[in-house]
Formats: C-alpha cells, sequence, structure tokens
C-alpha cells in the first residue's frame, strides 16, 4: 500500500503483485514517461489522453504530474496511471522516487536530438538502480513526423533496443502515429504477465506491436 506523493490517493500496486491486482475489481497500472528535456513526454500523454498536439512555445514540466486513463485489455478495464517526469537534472532526484513504484517506463528520446539518444543508456543505468527488476521498459524515438531533420535512424534505435532487450516504436505526439499502441502494449503485457496460464504461450510484445502495426492503416513512419 502507498500513499502517492500528490496525497489525493490511496492506491495499492506493487510490480510484484500484479496477479492479485488483475484480480481485484480495478486495475491501476503505474507508467512513468522518462527521458530528456524536450523530448516530448508532456506532448505524448496530452496526444494519448486528448487526442490533440498542442504546438507553440515549449515550457519545460516541472517536477512531476499524473494523467489516469482508461483502457481495456482483453475485456479487463485497467486504469493506466501515467506518471509525466520532468527531464530537466534538477529534477532526477525526485523522479527517482517514483520509479520503484513502476509497473512500466517509457523512455522517450527525440529522433531530431542526437544527445537524447546518446543520453539513453544512462537513463536504463538509473532505470535498473531505482526502479523494480520486473519493470517493463519500452523505448520510444519521438518527434518521427519530422524525419527530414532526423539526427537518429530508426535502425539504430532498434539495435539499442534490441541490446538492452526492450521493445522499440517510433512515435510521434503531433500526428499520433503509435502513440496509443505504446500505451496498449505496455497493458496487455502488463496483464499477459499476470494472467500467464502455464499451458499457454508466453505473451511476446514485440510480436503484439508488429501484429498491431499490420491491422493500422497508417504506418508510413513504421
Ligand atoms: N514535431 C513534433 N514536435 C514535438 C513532438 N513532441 C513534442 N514536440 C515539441 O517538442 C517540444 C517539447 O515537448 P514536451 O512535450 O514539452 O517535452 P518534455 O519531454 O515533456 O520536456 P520536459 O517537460 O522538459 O521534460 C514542444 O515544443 C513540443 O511541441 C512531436 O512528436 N513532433
Amino acid at each position: 500500500m502507498l500513499i502517492n506523493r500528490a496525497r489525493w490517493q490511496l492506491i495499492e500496486y506493487f510490480p510484484t503483485q500484479l496477479k492479485s491486482l488483475f484480480s481485484s475489481r480495478i486495475v491501476i497500472l503505474l507508467t512513468i514517461l522518462v527521458g530528456d528535456s524536450g523530448v516530448g513526454k508532456t506532448s505524448l500523454l496530452v496526444q494519448f489522453d486528448q487526442g490533440k498536439f498542442i504546438p507553440g512555445s515549449f515550457s519545460a514540466t516541472v517536477g512531476i504530474g499524473f494523467t489516469n486513463k482508461v483502457v481495456t485489455v482483453d475485456n479487463v478495464k485497467v486504469r493506466l496511471q501515467i506518471w509525466d517526469t520532468a527531464g530537466q537534472e534538477r529534477f532526477r532526484s525526485v523522479t527517482h522516487a517514483y520509479y520503484r513504484d513502476a509497473h512500466a517506463l517509457l523512455l522517450l528520446y527525440d529522433i531530431t536530438n542526437k544527445s537524447s539518444f546518446d543520453n539513453i543508456r544512462a537513463w536504463l543505468t538509473e532505470i535498473h538502480e531505482y526502479a523494480q527488476s520486473d519493470v517493463v521498459i519500452m523505448l520510444l524515438g519521438n518527434k518521427a513526423d519530422m524525419s527530414s531533420v532526423r539526427a537518429i535512424r530508426r535502425e539504430e534505435g532498434e539495435r539499442l533496443a534490441r541490446e538492452h532487450s526492450v521493445p522499440f516504436m517510433e512515435t510521434s505526439a503531433k500526428t499520433g502515429v503509435n502513440v496509443e499502441l505504446a500505451f496498449t502494449a505496455v497493458a496487455n503485457d502488463l496483464k499477459h504477465r499476470a494472467v500467464q496460464h502455464p499451458s499457454q504461450p508466453t505473451f511476446q510484445i514485440h510480436q503484439y506491436i508488429e501484429a498491431q502495426k499490420e491491422k493500422s492503416s497508417c504506418c508510413s513512419y513504421f
């Protein structure tokens, strides 16, 4: 049981108790967005939550904030509680405190910004230091709509993800490409880990993502 730092909610969530979580009436999965300042974490969350992109001047997140969003996984309603963290170094100690309770971490870089990609290894080191060992991690190369000025090829993102055995996709908070898929893939992975039957094959998040991409009609960034 954890009383969250914002003090207005009492939530039961421990990654190691996913099974009991899924047998309870409301399933709350804590997902955290991390990555350098300016990679698009807030924009990704706004696109997922409200289906819109607010262009204009960039205002850096201060500290941490969260949004609740309900998704359905195999007829089970899952509330994703998504925490948007500040990418700036000065807030790092605040955000570390939240890693421990995370079921999933979406780690973003900006495909037009090489240093945000180069810093992914350091982010992964921090995640392994502060998060639970069974946390679901997904690497996202955001701003895929800006591929004409890209600094990082998609293959480089794929290679890095393979190296760290994490799923990967490019997203655009502006156009919405792959935004919903990123969150639903994580929710599906967590759900299947929780209610895995021994007779069933293990859920493969990479295969799930590829299958969903094939179903999608808007595949220009895949
Ligand atoms: N073209 C394009 N611009 C984007 C995209 N995502 C974010 N941006 C822009 O990038 C800038 C930074 O976006 P934010 O969402 O504020 O970045 P952040 O990662 O939350 O930054 P911090 O709060 O400092 O950690 C803003 O000007 C956004 O409009 C995208 O997918 N495409």
